[in-house]
């Protein structure tokens, strides 16, 4: 197996391999300092004080239409089980190339799959990346080494499905529906959940390469946590913005289904994560998304009145199948569906 982290090791790597360099243009490298994305409090979120409640979920409401991506904190998950899942993760890319090879996969839809890059049967230029895929939910699937991870994701599946599905709520009531509109029109108890583990070792020439270029996420919503080494960038109103997380936050952002269901009012945001030369950065994504088989579309209910649907109805499977046989470039997957 292809890995980059066996490439650094083996190599004491002074320069890239020039399959891995990634051509950019100028106006990609410039970052806009100034913002940060929204801050948003859970707490308040599930408050049982009903003016707390509902300026949270203004404030949700605000950051999924402006933003697409927000910090959440006081979420209530602990810092112990974040910390112990970030180890497994390490402990999980440190085991041999045998071992892991066991968990390699070779299908989209296999439930476990580790490999490099993003998918190197179509990928022309590779990324500086690692990875381990999961699907956790409905059926639970995970790695049965090293000791212990197995345990810790499933832990933290459920807990991040827990959180998953209060935000969902306040979604709904920020669009105005009953708060349980989302979760019975896209049958979120028996939804899909995508554990996927990043890793970026560090790179000699860091500016030559990507950890992950430019995407949207399938799913409703992703939630993002990483160790303490920064990468992550978003693009907000045409800028590239580097995200400063909180300390012990999580970063959440609407996906392409968010999107296509509330036909474009919620923006599935542009992302992308760059590397460093000094140490090794790991994120920790969970996608959240329908059942595998649903059809999902704009929801007329949703709709102002004469406004057309803007996306065509796909199943999230074939949508999933769009997405990963396609290089991952500057364009969204969206645009394949378009009206
Ligand atoms: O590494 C990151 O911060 C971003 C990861 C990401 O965008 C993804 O897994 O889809
Ligand atoms: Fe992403």
């Amino acid at each position: 197996m292809n890995s980059v982290k066996e490439l650094v090791e083996s190599n004491c790597l002074k320069s890239v391999p020039s399959n891995y360099i990634c051509l950019k243009n100028s106006e990609d490298s410039i970052l806009c300092e100034t913002q940060n994305i929204p801050t948003i409090d859970f707490s308040k979120l599930t408050s049982s004080n009903p003016n707390e409640r509902s300026t949270a979920i203004q404030q949700l409401g605000d950051a999924c239409r402006d933003w697409g991506f927000f910090m959440l904190i006081n979420h209530g998950m602990s810092e112990t089980l974040r910390d112990e899942l970030l180890r497994g993760s390490q402990g999980f890319f440190d085991m041999s190339v045998e071992d892991k090879r066991e968990f390699a996969g070779e299908k989209l839809f296999d439930p476990i799959k580790c490999g490099t890059s993003f998918n190197v049967m179509v990928d022309k230029t590779l990324f500086w990346r690692d990875y381990l895929k999961c699907h956790v939910h409905p059926h639970f699937n995970a790695p049965s080494k090293p000791p212990g991870f197995r345990e810790i994701i499933e832990e933290y599946s459920r807990k991040s499905r827990e959180v998953v599905g209060e935000l969902l709520r306040g979604i709904s009531h920020s669009l105005g529906v009953e708060e349980n509109y989302i979760h019975k029109r896209m049958n979120v108890e028996m939804g899909s959940q995508v554990f996927v583990v990043n890793f970026y070792p560090p790179c000699p020439k860091p500016d030559l390469v990507m950890g992950l270029p430019a995407h949207t996420d399938h799913g409703l919503l992703t939630l993002l946590m990483q160790n303490e080494v920064g990468g992550l960038q978003i693009q907000h109103n045409g800028n590239w913005i580097p995200v400063h997380p909180l300390p012990n936050c999580f970063l959440i952002n609407t996906g392409d289904h968010m999107e296509i269901l509330t036909n474009g009012k919620y923006k599935s945001v542009m992302h992308r994560a760059v590397v460093n030369n000094k140490v090794v950065r790991i994120s920790i994504g969970i996608a959240h998304g329908p059942p595998l088989d649903s059809i999902v579309e704009p929801a007329l209910e949703l709709l102002p009145k004469d406004n057309p649907p803007a996306y065509r109805a796909i199943t999230y499977r074939d949508y999933l199948q769009l997405q990963q046989s396609h290089q991952l470039d500057r364009n969204s997957c969206l645009d394949r569906i378009r009206i």
